[in-house]
């Protein structure tokens, strides 16, 4: 990926013109991500609509002003040193119920918004993704996916099943409703990867179903990930690293290195499981970088598998450390 550039005094100058006073300067952005980690947006605007999030979007285009769409800002780490172009953070929330149809603004919330929402109405295919934090638009990026209820759960179910279509800005500025087939999902992935369209809203057709087998399966499905993941109020993380690789987890990897629990300043490898990274306070990104790598290295020596991280990586990083290839957890243990 490019590093993103610092945009020229006129580029700023016009960019307020168009974006008016809510356009802000040097804003802090860690408290806006998952992680918690990450130096300031130089540039940063909240659009609290579809119009406003489509207006930012093509100001930045048009001004050629390097920019980054975040969402809840679950599945990212952002760099020490910020993102040098203008942050455009998605607060477009609205969300709206008619018959079986959910329709959601992009920033609305997965969880807990759209799924009060839908199962207030009695309405299914939304709970099973209960606390898992993303927007809409992050949802689709990823097609954001969870087992299937218990006691089976003998597959993984994606959001892209349920949905219906979606109004997107596409890459040539014009808003389009595109159905289903358009976003080519699969595991972690979607056109968006690969197309600079932004979700705008999104439409989901969801199926009636009683209100007790709404509530367990969302019971279930917290539990489970309680009893695995660490939680993300007291111990922040971003979530899995690395991508599933040939059908075998990231975690079982790297836990069969040993890994768990080795620390590189306040960053973790969480004890509880080891795809996760947790941030015990004062964690800064290169602290994750040089965890990142030594888990890479450490794994590709023993296993000869290469993982490839599942976040994205953005803005400016400073230096990282080389943690000594036969570090094990064992001293480190931060409980
Ligand atoms: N299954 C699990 O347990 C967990 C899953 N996750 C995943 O993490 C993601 C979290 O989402 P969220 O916090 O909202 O996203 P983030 O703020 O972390 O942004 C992630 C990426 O999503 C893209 N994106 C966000 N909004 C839009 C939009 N409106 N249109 C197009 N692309 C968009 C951006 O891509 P770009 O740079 O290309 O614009 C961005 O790089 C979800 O995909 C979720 O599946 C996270 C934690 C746990
Ligand atoms: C947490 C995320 O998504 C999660 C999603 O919530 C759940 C449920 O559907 O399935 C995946 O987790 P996962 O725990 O199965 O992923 P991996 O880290 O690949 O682990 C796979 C397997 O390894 C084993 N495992 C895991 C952790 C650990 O410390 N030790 C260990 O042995 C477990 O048996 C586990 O089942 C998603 N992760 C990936 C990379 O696909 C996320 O995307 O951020």
């Amino acid at each position: 990926m490019r590093k993103p550039r610092t945009p020229t005094p006129a580029q700023r100058r016009a960019l307020a013109r168009r974006l008016g006073r809510e356009l802000k300067r040097d804003v802090p952005l860690a408290s806006k991500t998952s992680f918690r980690i990450g130096g300031p947006a130089a540039l940063y605007f909240e659009a609290r609509t579809p119009e406003a999030l489509a207006i930012a979007v093509r100001a930045a285009r048009a001004l050629e002003v390097d920019h980054f769409l975040l969402g809840s800002g679950a599945n990212i780490l952002i760099g020490d040193r910020g993102y040098p172009g203008l942050v455009i953070a998605n607060h477009a929330r609205e969300i709206t119920v008619r018959g079986t149809c959910v329709t959601a603004a992009s920033g609305a919330m997965i969880y807990p918004d759209l799924i009060d929402a839908a199962t207030g109405h009695g309405l299914s295919g939304l709970e099973h993704y209960v606390g898992i934090p993303s927007t809409v638009g992050g949802a689709l990026w990823q097609n954001l996916h969870f087992l299937s209820p218990a006691p089976t759960r003998e597959r993984t179910m994606f959001i892209g099943e349920i949905l219906e279509s979606a109004e997107l800005l596409t890459a040539d500025n014009r808003r389009r409703r595109v159905d289903v087939d358009y976003f080519d999902f699969g595991y972690d992935q979607s056109i968006l990867h690969t197309r600079d369209d932004v979700v705008l809203s999104a439409t989901f057709e969801l199926e009636p179903a009683p209100a007790e087998m709404l509530a367990r399966i969302m019971d279930e499905n917290l539990r489970w990930r309680a009893e695995r993941h660490p939680p993300l109020d007291s111990e922040p993380s971003a979530g899995s690293i690395f991508r599933k690789i040939e059908g075998i987890g990231a975690g079982r990897l790297i836990d069969e290195c040993g890994l768990k629990g080795l620390a590189c300043g306040d960053a973790q490898i969480s004890p509880r499981h080891a795809n996760i990274i947790v941030n015990h306070g004062r964690a800064s990104a290169a602290d994750v970088c040089a965890l990142i790598m030594h888990v890479q290295r450490t794994v590709h020596a023993e296993t000869g598998y290469w993982l490839t991280p599942e976040i994205s990586f953005i803005g400016e990083f400073g230096p990282v450390r080389r943690i000594a290839p036969e570090t094990r957890a064992a001293a480190e243990t931060k409980m």
